[in-house]
């Protein structure tokens, strides 16, 4: 058991998929994955472990921003050996010609988030996707019939931002969307050698303001689920 997650050696398989919101891990594991064992529930985080097409996949709640995301990382790949992190979170889009629905890969992340720069004395480190995860997503996404866009992101440690006019820097350098956790998810995976990619549904427009509800972020997310699973087997 490590200091957050109640899990055995074992119990959690070397691909993980990361929604923030650990209903929709539930959810995931109920309609996605075979034979699912819940392994943890501490702090209502759950986790649960499973097999998609006979390939072991965990689903783990990570919460919340970028100390949540942290902590379920670093215990994940350090002591349960996780070498493949797809995170499976909404988005709320910063382009006109992206939409509510729209399916995004994180190439990159931008952040706002000081946590980067207190580790690297101030310098500014880019957090990218797995190369390898990423080309691979985007031909499962072609060979699903899944539409997608892919650039640079934001990680966020603001979801009610004070200043409405705050996007539009971001937006105007090609900025795709608005999330809270991709730039922490692959720094950390750079710092520990293993792959990690965000897969992100558009649940939000921060230009237009339209949004879907608390339900449909928790149950709707199908195609990114879809995705994430087939990027991850590989088959
Ligand atoms: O839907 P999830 O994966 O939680 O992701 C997004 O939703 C939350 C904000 O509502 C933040 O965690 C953000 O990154
Ligand atoms: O961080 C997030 C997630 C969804 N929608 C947003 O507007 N922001």
């Amino acid at each position: 058991m490590s200091v957050h997650i109640q899990a055995q050696q074992g119990d959690i398989a070397e691909t993980v998929l990361l929604p923030g919101d650990p209903l929709r891990a539930r959810w995931i594991a109920e309609n996605f994955l075979d034979n699912a064992v819940q392994y943890n529930n501490v702090r209502g985080m759950y986790g649960f472990t499973g097999t998609y097409k006979g390939t072991p996949i965990s689903v783990q709640g990570t919460g919340m921003g970028v100390p949540s995301i942290s902590i379920y990382a670093h215990e994940l790949i350090n002591d349960y050996g996780v070498k493949q992190l797809i995170r499976v979170g909404s988005a709320g889009a910063y382009q006109k010609d992206i939409k509510v629905r729209d399916i995004v890969l994180a190439m990159a992340a931008s952040t706002n988030s000081n946590i980067n720069r207190i580790h690297f004395n101030q310098d500014s480190f880019a957090p990218v996707a797995d190369f390898e995860l990423f080309t691979r997503a985007v031909s499962k996404a072609g060979l699903l019939d899944i539409p997608l866009k892919a650039g640079n992101v934001l990680t966020s440690d603001i979801f009610y931002d004070a200043d409405p006019d705050y996007y539009k820097r971001w937006a105007e350098y090609g900025v795709l969307c608005v999330e809270m956790e991709a730039a922490a998810l692959y720094t950390i995976a750079a710092r520990f050698g293993v792959r990690a990619l965000a897969i992100l549904t558009i649940t939000d427009h921060v230009v237009t303001g339209e949004s879907i509800d608390a339900v449909a972020r928790e149950k709707s997310l199908k195609n990114m689920v879809n995705l994430a699973l087939e990027t991850a087997i590989n088959r």
